[in-house]
């Protein structure tokens, strides 16, 4: 209605009343994306519920969706503050928790510009094929050695390779990143990041780290930024080489120079985006690979009909190509069905500039809106079966996934939406493809493949709880 009376109380969404002070925290547990979809049938696909004293939406169904990340996307486009941003990301100098603005909208410019695009995608080319091929190569020994590969520490550990070439110029050892190694260093970060932290709810107890994450942040900050000013002094080191293409460490180190950029681009605003490219790229496409092959290995009636798809494309007397991966139809249903099942970002937060009413109901001004792109995938308005694995479905219809598709945002949608859609799409196709064309995949020790365990872990990011192992057999006539 036009009018409010005054003092007439704003209605919000429905959702659990909570206790005072904390709300309804006690309802999260481990798993929250699964929490949340279970408390979303409940109360509906635009819940609230007071998380400590910051208004949250949840937002869990494709119309929902729509209506915060395109009709209303402005108002939501912003990030919440958290406490992992602060510590972790530099005081939120980074582009994944930048606050919306035109220090964001710059870095967003210079991410796509120098990284993101397909000039640039397709020039950091030889380096996938040169990476892959080196892991196919050890494959291909534990096949002839029948031996188990551990497909998922092979894969974290390509996609940490490719990003770090990518990012950096060269690949680092794990020891010359910290003791612990890469991978676990960057999953701590992860799932400090994605974990319910009191202090983000309840500002004022923040100091107090009640649940000792803060001191947790401290250490990985630290270990980043020792890694970093490394890699930065490396760079600076070897500036003059004429030999040498320029990385996206160089082109940022000459904007730190150069006095016409738009923002004072500082040593800490450098090390916020590097860590941003490195955890976006590294896990998300590496869990998207992990899923897929699951999934294959899980059915192999569809394991096989990829495999058909790619004698008949590429033959099998050579490996797959980048340029075979547009004709690879079934592939990219395999790959949308996989996202849909498997998000690897199941929810991202944004956060309300103004106050906004929605479906009728009150939005407050900087509420915290969770988007639930795990739930959205299920919701049974949506999908037919939608527990069921069967890329068939996407046979004929015209849902992609640039977030035009509220069914399927596993890159997001609107102006917060995913800038790596086409890298990451293009890693997890060229990797999953070539894996399955190259190999057979059996389970080791008589399990079978209807009962591989499909358990996940919760973070920024949903891996697989427990690593993949399966027996290859080379396929290739080569
Ligand atoms: C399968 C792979 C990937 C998936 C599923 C994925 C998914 C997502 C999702 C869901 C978001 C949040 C959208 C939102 O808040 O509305 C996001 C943001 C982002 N992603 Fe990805 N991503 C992937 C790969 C990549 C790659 C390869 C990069 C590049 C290095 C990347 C860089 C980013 C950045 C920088 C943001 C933050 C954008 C912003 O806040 O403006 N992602 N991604």
């Amino acid at each position: 209605k036009p009018w409010k009376a005054k003092g007439e109380k704003k209605k919000l969404p429905p959702g659990p009343k909570g206790f005072p002070l904390f709300g309804s925290m006690h309802l999260l547990g481990k798993f929250l994306h699964h929490d949340l979809h279970k408390l979303a049938k409940k109360y509906g696909p635009i819940m609230h519920m007071r998380l400590g004293l910051i208004p949250t939406i949840i937002v869990s169904s494709p119309e929902a969706a729509e209506l915060f990340l395109k009709t209303h996307d402005l108002v939501f486009a912003s990030r919440p503050h958290i406490e992992a941003a602060k510590y972790m990301f530099w005081e939120y100098r980074d582009l994944v928790f930048a606050p919306y603005g035109s220090y964001w909208r710059y870095m967003r410019k210079m991410c796509t510009l120098e990284l993101l695009n397909s000039v640039k995608i397709s020039s950091f080319k030889a380096i996938r094929k040169e990476e892959i091929g080196q892991l196919i190569d050890t494959i291909q020994k534990a096949a002839r050695e029948r031996v188990s590969v551990d497909l998922s520490a092979k894969v974290t550990t390509l996609n940490a390779d490719m990003s770090c070439r990518m990012v950096f110029g060269k690949k680092y050892l794990d020891k010359e990143f910290d003791e612990r190694g890469f991978k676990v260093v960057i999953q701590e970060a992860m799932h400090l990041a994605a974990i319910p932290n009191l202090g983000d709810f309840i500002p004022f107890i923040a100091p107090l780290d009640l649940q000792g994450y803060t001191k947790r942040m401290k250490v990985v900050a630290k270990v980043f930024d020792d890694f970093f000013e490394k890699i930065i002094e490396d760079h600076i080191l070897s500036k003059d080489e004429d030999s040498k293409t320029k990385d996206f460490v160089d082109v940022m180190l000459s904007l730190m120079e150069s006095a016409d950029s738009e923002y004072r681009i500082e040593r800490p605003n450098i090390k916020a985006v590097m860590l941003d490219m490195l955890v976006a790229s590294m896990d998300t496409s590496a869990s998207a690979i992990e899923w897929a092959i699951s999934e294959l290995i899980k059915q192999p009636r569809v394991l096989m009909k990829v495999q058909k798809e790619l004698e008949t494309v590429v033959g099998m007397e050579r490996m797959v190509e980048e340029t075979d991966l547009e004709m690879l139809e079934y592939l990219d249903m395999v790959v949308k069905e996989t996202l849909r099942l498997h998000p690897v970002v199941p929810l991202f937060h944004h956060a309300a500039m103004e106050e906004c009413t929605i479906n009728g109901f009150h939005i407050p001004k900087k509420s915290r809106v969770i988007v639930n792109a795990w739930a959205i995938g299920r919701d049974p308005n949506a999908w037919n079966d939608p527990e069921k694995f069967i890329p068939e479905r996407f046979l004929g219809s015209s849902i992609d996934l640039k977030g035009r598709d509220f069914q399927l945002i596993p890159f997001g949608a609107g102006r917060r939406h995913c800038p790596g859609l086409q890298l990451g799409l293009i890693v997890v196709k060229l990797v999953v493809a070539q894996l399955v064309h190259c190999f057979d995949w059996e389970l080791p020790n008589g399990v079978i493949p209807t009962e591989l365990d499909m358990t996940e872990e919760f973070g920024l990011t949903t891996p697989r709880a427990n690593h993949l192992l399966a027996i290859p057999t080379y396929r290739l006539h080569k």
